[in-house]
């Protein structure tokens, strides 16, 4: 059997696809590089939008990068169910793009953080927290600028009543997201984003504040192996 293929999407000013690749490289399953000026998906099991500062984060983080060739590709394959996760400025991109409803603005203090932070997994039903359970804390690390997630009082009361929160800060909500939302998914499951950084926390050597991260690795590889 091959091995899973995961895409891990550069676009110019990402920062974190390396340690994606390897992220999921940790996990068994293959790292695909893509390009955001590519205009195929080279026949990705599913994709990984890293975090950084794509195209400079001008107008809004991720604003740009929504319109990149590679984008073209990747919005219907996302809507036709091609699992998705995106960190960070991935989950900004995410939003920008219209795959997940809401958006990400500037943090309530207004200054960057950057520090290790608990997270309560709320959701084990999606395809990247399978490996997780409900209720579950785990600890990764945070850097951003605009991670204060918003949406409408009817968004966010349709996010709750579907089980689309996938993630909820803990000990402290770091950036003024309403309901304390650190992630979210679709309501398919398939695209899930969230501002923590779990390709930061795969590897004790490197003095990562856990290896809870690599939870979401194996949750997309078991569930591309048993497709
Ligand atoms: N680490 C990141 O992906 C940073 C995201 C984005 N550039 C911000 O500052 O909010």
């Amino acid at each position: 059997m091959s091995a899973a293929r995961v895409g891990v999407v550069t676009f110019p000013g990402t920062l974190d696809d390396q340690d994606a690749a390897r992220a999921v490289r940790l996990a068994g399953a293959e790292a695909v590089p893509l390009w955001h000026g590519d205009h195929d998906l080279k026949g990705v099991d599913a994709v990984f939008l890293p975090g950084g500062f794509s195209y400079g984060d001008y107008l809004r983080c991720g604003a740009i990068s929504r319109f990149a060739p590679l984008m073209e590709q990747l919005i219907p394959a996302a809507r036709g169910g091609l699992p998705v996760l995106g960190t960070c400025n991935g989950f900004q991109i995410l939003c920008e793009a219209h795959l997940l409803p809401g958006a990400l603005t500037r943090n309530a203090s207004l200054h960057y953080i950057c520090r290790d932070q608990r997270i309560k997994v709320e959701s084990a039903s999606t395809a990247w927290t399978a490996d997780f359970a409900a209720g579950q804390e785990l600890m990764l690390p945070i850097k951003h600028g605009e991670g204060r997630y918003v949406a409408s009082a009817e968004t966010l009361q349709e996010l709750e009543s579907n089980g689309q929160v996938v993630f909820r800060y803990l000990g402290g909500n770091p950036n003024g997201s309403l309901n304390d939302i650190a992630g979210i998914s679709n309501e398919a499951g398939n695209i899930v984003g969230l501002m923590p950084h779990p390709e930061h926390a795969v590897e004790d050597l490197v003095g990562a504040p856990s290896t809870d991260g690599l939870g979401f690795f194996t949750s997309i590889l078991k569930k591309l192996v048993n497709a």
